[in-house]
């Protein structure tokens, strides 16, 4: 057995509340979000996790998130390592739209192929696909070497950059990763094995609301 991986998705952001496209834009947590980063801390703070390090992206909503869930472990001073590595798919042009506007205007199926394909990029921006490949590159040559050291270490990131990373760990295919949602505040404890595949996984909390 080798370390540990804890993957979490932020708490809702205010454009979450919004329902617009957010990407690399910056907002910040809403005070659900709030909520939601406090109970995925205690969720981890109950399961008994101390960790070595913490990694998240250049944006304030997963800034926030991880800084809250240091603060329920115990651990507020725990080093960290900011990277746009991390950061959210980048949405292109639809940042900032209203999602409910772009499935009047383009269309219910369209969009869902936008939001949760593969390989296909919304306009102007990042398929899931061009995301893993900033993503995968990073957790590879930064991330798993930690890891396999035995070190517990905590990744708080987006829906869709995680997506990527969840992809390639849970080995979906092209088509699975389309139902895949990831619920925020909600920890995935991966246990890893010495050569890097996944011994188990455990989920924190209630992903089946996730959309
Ligand atoms: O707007 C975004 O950046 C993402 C995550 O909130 O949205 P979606 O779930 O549509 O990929």
């Amino acid at each position: 057995m080798s370390g540990t991986l804890v993957l979490v998705r932020h708490g809702q952001s205010d454009w979450n509340l919004k329902n617009l496209f957010t990407g690399w834009k910056d907002p910040d947590l809403t005070e659900l979000g709030i909520q939601e980063a406090n109970a995925g801390g205690a969720a981890l703070a109950d399961y008994g996790i101390k960790f070595d390090v913490a990694y998240t992206s250049a944006l304030v909503r997963a800034q926030h998130t991880l800084k809250l869930i240091l603060d329920k472990v115990g651990q507020p001073n725990l080093e960290t390592i900011r990277d746009q590595a991390l950061n959210e798919r980048d949405y292109g042009d639809l940042s900032g739209l209203n999602k409910d506007d772009a499935r009047a205007k383009w269309g219910e199926e369209q969009v869902h192929v936008w939001r949760r394909s593969y390989d296909v990029p919304p306009p102007g921006g990042e398929s899931l696909r061009d995301t893993g490949a900033r993503v995968w590159p990073y957790y590879l040559t930064e991330i798993l070497p930690r890891v396999l050291r035995g070190e517990k270490v905590l990744v708080a990131a987006h829906g869709n950059s995680l997506r990527s990373l969840v992809m390639v760990l849970d080995k979906l295919s092209k088509e699975g990763v389309l139902a895949l949602n990831l619920a925020t505040g909600v920890p995935m404890v991966y246990k890893l094995n010495a050569d890097s595949t996944v011994a188990s996984k455990e989920v924190l909390g209630d992903m089946s609301g996730a959309h």
